[in-house]
């Protein structure tokens, strides 16, 4: 826990801290986008030409941010393109570490470096930033291009068709308003919703946005009995956005972040929409829920002091979707 001021390293609460007790997520600073030919993107400088072998991603795979990366490399055969490497889930004073003693750690196999804050200064030695993942490191020139995970998804979409030969594309031209209306329900009510929740420090600023996470859901499970998906009838960028907090939701923000009203499990359309998404070929094999309940429950003394991870709910992640066949996308 910490950030980096002018390329020092200063310990603080994961929380940012605001007068009214609620919590406040700082906004990404590395913009840049892969582009099919190097252009620049809608952001940011050009330079980023989608080549294979040159781009790693630096994840966690606790994290329902970065989680959205990888399941975008998995959806688009990127595997053998770009290179992970993947962080402990402890995350403490020294914030996000290669330590390699958990199962799935790898160590940073690019630069070598014991913390990501050092991957941060390598691009910017003077750097003032939170040091977050997910992280797209340019291996050609030293740089990130962008530790935005909702622009990179974008980028994994589309950039590397000419690459790998594969244009499943998630983000349609005549679905993208519809996708959009999504992404700006659920990201508030959702994703970030929960860990308004969870890390709010008065009362009253856990309140709304605890009411806002089920109000979310609720409207979800509604949409689902119109449309077999969030964004239409085929999957989208907005089902994968809101994938990573389903898979998370039971296991740790139900009880961890105090969304306690239901479980996904209780709702019966969502539920059985979540388990399609986590059995889609190649989506299961991002999901850790190892490092998901080892991350939440132990790196953050101000909710769990204690550090234990509680035993957890019994969840069968194996029953198919009533009512037909997967879609492709
Ligand atoms: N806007 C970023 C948010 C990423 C983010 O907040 N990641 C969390 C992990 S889930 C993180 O690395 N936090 C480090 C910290 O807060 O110091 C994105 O979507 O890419």
């Amino acid at each position: 826990m910490g950030r980096l001021v002018n390329g020092v390293w200063e310990t603080g609460p994961v929380a940012p801290k605001s007068t009214d007790g609620s919590f406040q997520r700082a906004d990404s600073a590395w913009r840049n986008w892969i582009t099919p030919d190097g252009a620049p993107g809608p952001t940011g400088r050009g330079g980023f030409a989608a080549e294979s072998g040159r781009y790693h991603l630096y994840v966690s795979l606790a994290c329902p941010w970065a989680h959205r990366t990888l399941i975008f490399r998995a959806l688009k055969e990127l595997t053998p393109h770009i290179s992970v490497d993947v962080v402990d889930p402890l995350m403490g004073e020294d914030g996000w570490t290669f330590a390699t003693d958990f199962p799935r750690t790898t160590g940073d196999t690019v630069l070598g470096t014991a913390f990501l804050r050092e991957v941060y200064l390598a691009d910017e030695p003077e750097a003032t930033t939170k040091v977050t993942v997910p992280v797209l490191w340019d291996k050609a020139t030293s740089r990130i291009v962008s530790n935005e995970s909702s622009e990179i998804v974008r980028m994994l979409n589309s950039a590397f068709d000419g690459v790998t030969g594969n244009t499943l594309d998630f983000h349609p031209e005549a679905l993208r308003d519809e996708i959009d209306r999504v992404n700006e329900r659920v990201y508030p009510g959702l994703n970030n919703g929960v860990y308004r929740a969870g890390f709010a420090r008065t009362q009253a600023a856990y309140d709304i946005p605890a009411r806002e996470v089920f109000e979310t859901l609720d409207w979800m499970e509604d949409r689902l009995g119109r449309s077999r998906y969030l964004a239409g009838d085929r999957l989208t960028e907005a089902d994968w956005r809101a994938a990573t907090t389903l898979f998370r939701f039971d296991l740790v923000y139900n009880t961890h972040f105090k969304c306690n009203r239901r479980r996904i499990i209780d709702y019966p359309r969502l539920w059985d929409y979540t388990r399609e998404l986590y059995q889609t070929p190649g989506i299961a094999e991002t999901v850790d829920f190892e490092h998901i309940v080892n991350h939440y429950y132990r790196s953050h003394p101000e909710i769990n002091p204690t550090r234990i991870i509680p035993i957890g709910p019994v969840i069968d992640w194996t029953e198919t979707r009533r009512g037909g066949t997967r879609a492709a996308a």
